[in-house]
């Protein structure tokens, strides 16, 4: 579904933030990326989802070039970005309401695709109250509900549970996990939070100074590593401290 080849982003200044990275997420996954703070992860999705040109490699989404097709993806794919703004005096339905319009979707589909939307987050309830009202959770519930609003086939969430309490880490957890198994959509996360990201994902990557360490199955990952680490059931926690922390 998603393939990245070489995939490199050399900054202006001459740092290589991305370096030559081997994706490969597959359709159904949820797919966990991690990599300690500046290992490239927002570079990374920056590219994948056509905010940032790499300098070199290349993406391929569903079969399609991601350069030369990058319109068309757009339409397959939806995200939510690690910080971004939103209108404060909207409230919740104005709110995807105007995305549901830059996304092209028909008038007389609009409403009821917004409210669709806005229960799948657990917002119905407070779809007419101001956005600048809302809690961090509820705010990042709306994110999701945007990313999602013009059905996308695969989401990129990026960080979707900093500065949650645990309650709220909790329901965007269920939030994502009933995107994946009922709407058959495929999710590419971010998460500091490791034990979040082996309850949720099937398949990681690790990421350490832009360079990919590790991809695959959690389970034949953590497998893979008793012996090396010497630990009968290494958690992921262990897996991705031994990876990252090694010369
Ligand atoms: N515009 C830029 N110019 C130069 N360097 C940059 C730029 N943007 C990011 N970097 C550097 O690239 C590296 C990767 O940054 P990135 O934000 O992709 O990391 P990250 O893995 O998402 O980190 P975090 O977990 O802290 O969010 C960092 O060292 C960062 O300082």
């Amino acid at each position: 579904m998603i393939l990245a080849e070489k995939l490199t982003k050399r900054y202006d200044n001459g740092f290589i933030a991305v370096n030559e990275l081997q994706l490969h997420v597959k359709k159904g996954d949820i797919y966990g990326f991690l990599g300690p703070n500046g290992a490239g992860k927002t570079t990374t999705i920056r590219m994948l989802t056509g905010l940032l040109t790499p300098s070199e490699g290349n993406i391929r989404i569903n079969g399609m070039d991601l350069q030369e097709h990058v319109t068309n993806i757009k339409q397959y794919i939806g995200v939510l970005p690690e910080s971004h703004g939103y209108y404060d005096w909207m409230t919740g339905t104005e709110y995807l309401t105007l995305f549901a319009e830059l996304y092209g979707i028909a008038k007389e589909k609009r409403k009821l695709r917004v409210a669709e939307v806005l229960e799948l987050v657990g917002l119905y309830d407070k779809s007419h109250i101001a956005v600048g009202q809302y809690s961090r959770g509820m705010r990042q519930r709306l994110g999701i509900a945007k990313a999602i609003v013009h059905e996308p086939a695969i989401i990129f969430l990026d960080e979707p549970t900093l500065g949650l309490d645990p309650q709220g880490q909790k329901d965007i957890q269920s939030i994502i996990r009933d995107l994946n198994t009922r709407h058959q959509i495929t999710i590419f996360i971010t998460s500091h939070l490791l034990k979040e990201i082996s309850e949720i994902c099937n398949r990681v990557a690790i990421v350490n100074r832009g360079k990919l360490v590790e991809e695959g199955e959690i389970s034949t990952l953590l497998q893979g590593y008793r012996e090396i680490i010497g630990v009968e059931n290494p958690t992921l926690e262990e897996v991705f401290f031994y990876l990252t922390n090694k010369k």
